[in-house]
């Protein structure tokens, strides 16, 4: 039996998700109330909690706006004494309002304004406010090293200040901005296992030997994260690093000159190429398309954000030309229709494990578990192995 089926939760169970993540928040919904109906029904006399299992845990909330692009969050039933979890997807860029007559896209701040005001709009009813933000509001502006804004520091502080007692993220572009709020929970998860299941099911039959596959950093911020990849599947590793011209500012970055590689040999090899994101898509593309010159068989590129700040165009192309065979980022994020249906296109689904968290957390439970998933993944590529030996 789990420990979540016989610890009593912190306080009764509630989902508020702001508008941009309401896709998201109603699947992860479904999953907790599955789950804890079965629980509830399997062990009727360990669980003496009044509204343990409930059809549905989210909470009707909005946040209206004036024509002057002032807003209010409005919260319309009780959150009393619940520990309350608050969904946001900074990035969701889909989404408009009014403001002195025009349509004008949501920006990460208008979200993060947003995130505030509804937890404001809590006005200290609410036993516990846990905070799940999966893209980290202003994740890249994590350190100062000249007269800079630290903005992911001041947001996480501002959370804290507000009486967030949980902030949840994923594949923080920096996990260590933890270190800015010390007195409060900060847990930061990864998706190996779901890209891997994800991988293994869309690929079937591609070979993951050591003398066919490689997994490759596009720059050294991300090296961590595929030696993770290399270890677990038990193949080599090669990094790209950037050579950039530090004597010129464009847009605030050093313009890259060169992506330099650090690395055995590729060619034949399927590679798998792993990141936090895909924000305009230029450092994957150029390194999916050195790794093609050096003759690596197939590419795939799989990263846990996909932003596509500069639209697919670059992919369709790279694609059309035999560059990458496809692209994987989770629904951690809004996710167009139109990506959705790209041809080379896979959305790994992360709703089932955020459920797993959220309820993890609701009963005060270890989260340790859930964060190793090392165990999983070794499971599941000894079956594909395994399937892979039968099938020749
Ligand atoms: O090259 P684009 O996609 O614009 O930017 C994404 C990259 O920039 C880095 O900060 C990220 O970690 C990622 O490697």
């Amino acid at each position: 039996m789990s420990e979540n089926a016989i610890k009593t939760p912190v306080a009764p169970l509630r989902i508020l998700s702001l508008e941009g993540f309401r896709s998201m928040a109603e699947k992860v919904d479904k999953h907790i109330s599955v789950s804890r109906k079965e629980r509830e029904e399997a062990s009727p006399d360990n669980l003496s909690f009044t509204g343990y299992y409930k059809e549905s845990y989210l909470v009707d909330a909005s946040v209206p706006r004036f024509s002057s692009g002032e807003a209010k969050g409005v919260i319309n039933e009780t959150i009393h004494g619940t520990d309350l979890f608050i969904l946001a997807d900074i990035s969701n860029h889909n989404l408009t309002y009014n403001l002195y007559n025009t349509e004008n896209g949501m920006s990460p701040d208008d979200h993060f304004q947003d995130l505030k005001r509804l937890i404001d709009a809590c006005n200290g009813k609410a036993r516990r406010i846990n905070v799940i933000l999966p893209f980290l509001y202003e994740s890249r502006q994590d350190k100062r090293t000249i007269l800079e804004s630290l903005d992911c520091a001041t947001a996480l502080q501002e959370l804290v200040q507000m009486g967030v007692k949980n902030i949840i993220t994923f594949d923080a572009h920096d996990g260590r901005v933890q270190n800015s709020v010390p007195l409060e929970g900060f847990d930061n998860f990864y998706t190996s296992y779901q890209f891997l299941q994800s991988f293994l099911h869309t690929e079937d039959g591609v070979s993951i030997e050591k003398e066919d596959f490689i997994v490759v950093s596009p720059d050294v911020g991300g090296m961590s994260r595929a030696v993770f990849y290399a270890n677990i599947l038990g193949v080599d590793m090669g990094m790209f690093y950037k050579r950039r011209d530090y004597t010129v500012v464009n847009d605030g970055k050093n313009p890259i000159l060169a992506h330099e590689f650090l690395g055995g040999n590729i060619a034949g090899k399927s590679v798998y190429i792993v990141d936090d994101m895909i924000a305009s898509g230029e450092s994957v593309l150029e390194v999916a398309a050195e790794l093609k010159a050096r003759k690596a068989e197939r590419i795939y590129i799989a990263a846990t954000f996909g932003l596509f700040t500069c639209g697919f165009e670059k992919f369709d192309e790279a694609y059309k030309n035999g560059i990458i065979d496809r692209v994987y980022t989770t629904n951690l994020i809004y996710t167009p229709k139109e990506l959705i249906d790209k041809p080379y296109y896979t959305n790994v689904d992360v709703s089932k494990y955020l459920s797993l968290i959220i309820d993890t957390i609701n009963h005060d439970s270890s989260v340790d578990d859930i964060m190793k998933s090392g165990g999983l993944i070794r499971n599941r590529l000894a079956d594909y192995r395994e399937k892979c030996r039968k099938a020749q």
